[in-house]
């Protein structure tokens, strides 16, 4: 007979670390600081590989400063400053010699308002594979129609692909900029509140799309919607004044957090 312990599920870490071999991203004594203001408290936490990931917490917790500095976004602000380790398969990004393109074409990024270039729809998706690789016209319509299928857009855009992306609903814009972020074909998913200004049909229809990417991709989502994070994660960080108060498996969070700060938030008794 098999060895039954073989196929079990390990178990989730509560204290934001997991097994080595399921960690695409890794924290370790991470702050962060905007001038001399501590935005982020040394966090640690292990983000787990093609699963959905949640940060939820009030209002300035540090939730998008956080998802922000896993592209290394803040380096285009001079008085910004990371410190501590965010190590991706291993290598710390955050001290890394090779070039930060090579990290961000690693990492979509999608954001609250819809984003779309000012160009076509055709161009909103290739203009971002062009800067990493060398296709040919056919291979870069192929990338074009895979991208949009994947973000639920194609049967909605494809008899009008040289139409501005501006020219699209506000759910549509957001579907684009989705399947933008996954044309460069990234490892990483960011999704900063990427339904925050949406109807519901759209958010409904985001929130399928994100649970089916995480089959290819690591995501991580800012929400400030507790039934979206209950919904679309599997794994839940609660975060209070830059600090990582609780992390673990969804469920548990939902129905049985371990810190009393955490359900308070959760059951809205917060404040
Ligand atoms: N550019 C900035 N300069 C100075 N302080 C900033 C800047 N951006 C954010 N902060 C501060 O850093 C803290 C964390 O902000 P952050 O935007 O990460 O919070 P958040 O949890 O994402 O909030 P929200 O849910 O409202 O979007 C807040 O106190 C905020 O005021």
């Amino acid at each position: 007979m098999q060895n039954p312990v073989a196929f079990a599920i390990p178990e989730v870490a509560s204290d934001a670390t997991r097994p080595e071999a399921s960690v695409k991203i890794k924290t370790r004594n991470l702050n962060f600081y905007y001038g001399k203001f501590q935005a982020i408290k040394n966090v640690n936490l292990d983000i787990p590989q093609h699963q959905v990931t949640a940060f939820i917490g009030p209002s300035g917790c540090g939730k998008s400063t956080l998802l922000r500095m896993f592209n290394r976004m803040y380096e285009l602000y001079p008085d910004q400053r990371a410190e501590g380790e965010i190590l991706m398969d291993g290598e710390n990004i955050l001290t890394t010699r090779k070039n930060v393109s090579l990290i961000r074409a690693k990492i979509g990024m999608v954001f609250q308002k819809p984003t779309p270039f000012p160009m076509s729809i055709y161009e909103n998706i290739a203009f971002g594979v062009r800067l990493y690789e060398k296709l040919n016209r056919a291979e870069m319509d192929e990338r074009v129609e895979g991208s949009l299928m994947r973000a639920g857009l194609w049967d909605e855009v494809k008899d009008k692909l040289p139409q501005s992306g501006a020219s699209l609903s506000g759910g549509q814009q957001q579907r684009l900029c989705i399947a933008r972020a996954i044309a460069i074909k990234p490892e990483i998913l960011l999704l900063d509140e990427p339904t925050s200004a949406l109807d519901p049909i759209s958010t409904a229809k985001v929130e399928e799309l994100v649970t089916e990417l995480k089959r290819d991709y690591t995501v991580v989502i800012v929400t400030h919607n507790m039934q979206q994070a209950a919904r679309v994660s599997d794994y839940t960080a609660y975060m209070y004044l830059g600090e990582m108060v609780e992390f673990g498996d969804t469920n548990q969070i939902f129905l049985k957090p371990k810190r009393q700060e955490t359900e308070d938030y959760i059951t809205g008794r917060f404040g």
